[in-house]
């Protein structure tokens, strides 16, 4: 049987994945300007409220804000949500390649986990922030768009076994 997977599927994983990298590398490197110079305005800084390296340098941007709660806050395991944002598009670039099962049913759990993460630091941005990222508004679309695309994923596999007995 083939195990082809469509292409459709191919290409926005590919875009979507890249896209997030290209945020999250983005979002790393205006952090640590910022963090070296204070005075460093970053592309995305368009004005009092519509400010990525605040947000980026906020109490919330490292470890989801909530990883300080249990080691220090310099601590090496406190790394920027970016970070995070890098290993998980390179892990759904990398697993989305695999056509086993296995990998289908953690890009789903770990897409879940990111569409979590993605409500909670949005809901942080508008209420406590007050703030409008776009960078971060875009990893949120980015991690819905990779959650449907998992999902389809998962259903087609499992479809292919059915058909197979
Ligand atoms: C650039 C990026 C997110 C942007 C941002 O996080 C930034 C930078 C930030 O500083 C911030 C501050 C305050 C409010 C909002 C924000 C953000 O918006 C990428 C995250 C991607 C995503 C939310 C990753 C989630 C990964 C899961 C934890 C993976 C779980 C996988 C495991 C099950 C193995």
């Amino acid at each position: 049987m083939a195990l082809a997977m469509p292409k459709w599927e191919r290409q926005t994983r590919i875009f979507l994945c890249v896209f997030g990298l290209f945020l999250s590398v983005y979002a790393l490197h205006v952090e640590l300007s910022r963090e070296r110079n204070p005075n460093y305005r970053a592309m995305c800084d368009l004005g009092e409220s519509v400010s990525c390296s605040k947000v980026f340098t906020s109490r919330w941007g490292r470890g989801f804000g909530l990883v300080q709660f249990f080691v220090a806050k310099d601590s090496p395991l406190n790394q920027p949500n970016s970070v995070l944002g890098i290993i998980f598009y390179t892990l759904q670039m990398g697993l989305g390649l695999s056509l086993s099962k296995k990998a289908a049913l953690f890009l789903v759990f770990s897409s879940w986990v990111s569409v979590a993460g993605s409500l909670y630091l949005a809901s942080i941005l508008f209420f406590v922030l007050e703030d409008f990222c776009m960078v971060c508004v875009s990893t949120y679309m980015i991690n819905f768009g990779l959650l449907f695309t998992n999902l389809q994923r998962k259903r087609a596999i499992e479809g292919m076994k059915e058909k197979a007995g």
